[in-house]
Protein backbone atom coordinates (compact mmCIF):
# COMPACT_ATOMS: atom_id res chain seq x y z
CA UNK A 1 0.00 0.00 0.00
CA UNK A 2 1.27 3.40 -0.89
CA UNK A 3 0.24 6.41 1.80
CA UNK A 4 1.13 10.32 1.03
CA UNK A 5 1.72 11.67 4.68
CA UNK A 6 1.12 15.72 4.89
CA UNK A 7 0.92 18.19 7.94
CA UNK A 8 0.90 21.47 8.44
CA UNK A 9 3.38 23.49 11.35
CA UNK A 10 0.85 22.51 13.93
CA UNK A 11 1.63 18.71 13.67
CA UNK A 12 4.81 17.56 12.65
CA UNK A 13 5.61 15.88 15.38
CA UNK A 14 2.50 13.70 14.99
CA UNK A 15 3.63 13.28 11.67
CA UNK A 16 6.92 12.05 12.24
CA UNK A 17 5.39 9.44 15.07
CA UNK A 18 2.37 8.65 12.55
CA UNK A 19 5.26 7.38 9.90
CA UNK A 20 7.27 5.27 12.68
CA UNK A 21 3.59 3.20 13.19
CA UNK A 22 3.77 3.25 9.32
CA UNK A 23 7.39 1.40 9.29
CA UNK A 24 6.12 -0.92 11.28
CA UNK A 25 4.45 -2.56 8.04
CA UNK A 26 6.86 -3.97 5.77
CA UNK A 27 4.47 -3.53 2.98
CA UNK A 28 3.34 0.22 3.45
CA UNK A 29 5.56 2.83 1.02
CA UNK A 30 5.25 6.19 2.59
CA UNK A 31 5.62 9.44 0.72
CA UNK A 32 5.87 12.44 3.05
CA UNK A 33 5.10 15.72 1.21
CA UNK A 34 6.11 18.14 4.39
CA UNK A 35 5.99 20.49 6.24
CA UNK A 36 9.33 19.46 7.62
CA UNK A 37 9.82 22.88 10.20
CA UNK A 38 7.85 25.25 12.31
CA UNK A 39 7.48 28.22 10.16
CA UNK A 40 3.93 28.73 9.66
CA UNK A 41 2.24 26.83 6.49
CA UNK A 42 -1.23 26.83 5.17
CA UNK A 43 -2.84 23.73 5.52
CA UNK A 44 -4.84 23.91 2.38
CA UNK A 45 -1.96 23.33 0.66
CA UNK A 46 -0.96 20.51 2.40
CA UNK A 47 -3.92 19.06 1.57
CA UNK A 48 -3.67 19.92 -1.84
CA UNK A 49 -0.48 17.53 -2.00
CA UNK A 50 -1.70 14.72 -0.33
CA UNK A 51 -5.09 14.54 -1.81
CA UNK A 52 -3.52 15.08 -5.26
CA UNK A 53 -1.45 12.04 -4.87
CA UNK A 54 -4.79 10.17 -4.02
CA UNK A 55 -6.53 10.85 -6.69
CA UNK A 56 -4.05 10.24 -9.31
CA UNK A 57 -4.00 6.97 -8.17
CA UNK A 58 -0.44 7.47 -7.07
CA UNK A 59 -1.02 6.89 -3.45
CA UNK A 60 -4.12 4.59 -1.92
CA UNK A 61 -4.60 6.50 0.71
CA UNK A 62 -3.95 9.60 2.35
CA UNK A 63 -3.23 11.49 5.73
CA UNK A 64 -3.65 14.94 6.90
CA UNK A 65 -3.27 16.55 9.81
CA UNK A 66 -3.08 20.16 11.06
CA UNK A 67 -3.47 21.29 14.44
CA UNK A 68 -6.75 19.91 14.82
CA UNK A 69 -7.56 18.42 11.85
CA UNK A 70 -10.39 20.10 11.31
CA UNK A 71 -9.29 22.86 8.63
CA UNK A 72 -7.24 19.92 6.54
CA UNK A 73 -10.05 17.82 6.35
CA UNK A 74 -12.71 20.54 5.23
CA UNK A 75 -10.10 21.60 2.50
CA UNK A 76 -9.35 17.51 1.46
CA UNK A 77 -13.28 16.60 1.52
CA UNK A 78 -13.32 19.92 -1.63
CA UNK A 79 -11.67 17.67 -3.51
CA UNK A 80 -13.15 15.51 -6.08
CA UNK A 81 -13.34 11.63 -5.15
CA UNK A 82 -11.85 12.19 -1.76
CA UNK A 83 -13.12 10.81 1.27
CA UNK A 84 -11.56 12.38 4.29
CA UNK A 85 -12.25 11.14 7.85
CA UNK A 86 -11.31 13.25 10.73
CA UNK A 87 -11.00 10.58 13.91
CA UNK A 88 -10.12 11.36 17.14
CA UNK A 89 -11.00 7.44 18.20
CA UNK A 90 -10.43 4.03 17.48
CA UNK A 91 -13.97 3.15 16.58
CA UNK A 92 -14.08 6.03 14.45
CA UNK A 93 -11.08 5.30 12.50
CA UNK A 94 -12.52 1.61 12.10
CA UNK A 95 -15.77 2.75 11.04
CA UNK A 96 -14.30 5.53 8.06
CA UNK A 97 -12.52 2.24 6.66
CA UNK A 98 -15.76 -0.32 6.85
CA UNK A 99 -18.36 1.93 6.08
CA UNK A 100 -17.61 4.92 4.94
CA UNK A 101 -14.32 3.80 2.56
CA UNK A 102 -12.52 6.66 3.57
CA UNK A 103 -9.57 7.66 2.01
CA UNK A 104 -7.98 10.18 3.43
CA UNK A 105 -7.52 9.91 7.67
CA UNK A 106 -7.69 13.43 9.49
CA UNK A 107 -6.03 13.91 12.82
CA UNK A 108 -4.94 16.90 15.12
CA UNK A 109 -1.75 17.64 16.59
CA UNK A 110 -2.77 19.65 19.49
CA UNK A 111 -5.58 16.95 19.86
CA UNK A 112 -3.50 13.63 20.19
CA UNK A 113 -1.15 11.88 21.80
CA UNK A 114 1.10 9.61 20.46
CA UNK A 115 -0.41 6.40 21.99
CA UNK A 116 -4.20 6.68 20.61
CA UNK A 117 -2.82 8.32 17.25
CA UNK A 118 -0.91 4.96 16.26
CA UNK A 119 -3.78 2.62 17.47
CA UNK A 120 -5.97 5.00 14.91
CA UNK A 121 -3.43 5.39 12.40
CA UNK A 122 -3.65 1.02 12.61
CA UNK A 123 -7.75 0.82 12.25
CA UNK A 124 -7.26 3.26 9.16
CA UNK A 125 -4.60 0.91 7.40
CA UNK A 126 -6.00 -2.31 8.32
CA UNK A 127 -9.69 -1.83 7.80
CA UNK A 128 -11.50 -3.16 5.06
CA UNK A 129 -14.84 -1.78 3.46
CA UNK A 130 -17.30 -3.99 3.80
CA UNK A 131 -19.65 -3.26 0.37
CA UNK A 132 -23.27 -4.24 1.12
CA UNK A 133 -25.44 -1.40 2.07
CA UNK A 134 -22.49 0.78 2.53
CA UNK A 135 -21.35 0.84 -1.20
CA UNK A 136 -25.16 2.35 -2.11
CA UNK A 137 -24.38 5.42 0.30
CA UNK A 138 -21.05 5.87 -0.51
CA UNK A 139 -22.17 5.75 -4.41
CA UNK A 140 -24.66 8.68 -3.23
CA UNK A 141 -21.52 10.49 -1.35
CA UNK A 142 -19.39 10.51 -4.64
CA UNK A 143 -22.70 11.24 -6.94
CA UNK A 144 -22.73 14.46 -4.88
CA UNK A 145 -19.99 15.56 -6.36
CA UNK A 146 -21.36 15.83 -9.71
O1 LIG B 1 -5.71 23.33 13.26
C1 LIG B 1 -5.57 24.00 12.29
C2 LIG B 1 -6.66 24.17 11.29
O2 LIG B 1 -7.83 23.50 11.65
C3 LIG B 1 -4.29 24.73 12.06
O3 LIG B 1 -3.23 23.90 12.38
C4 LIG B 1 -4.29 25.96 12.94
O4 LIG B 1 -5.39 26.81 12.63
C5 LIG B 1 -2.99 26.75 12.77
O5 LIG B 1 -3.01 27.82 13.70
P1 LIG B 1 -1.75 28.77 13.92
O6 LIG B 1 -1.49 29.45 12.58
O7 LIG B 1 -2.23 29.73 15.00
O8 LIG B 1 -0.59 27.91 14.34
Amino acid sequence: MKITIGSDHGAVQLKEEVKMVLKEYGDVEVKDVGTFGTDSVDYPDIAEKVCGDVVSGNADRGIVLCGTGIGISIAANKIKGIRCALCNDVFSAKMSRQHNDANVLAMGGRVLGFGPAGEIVRAFVEGKFEGGRHERRVNKIMALEK
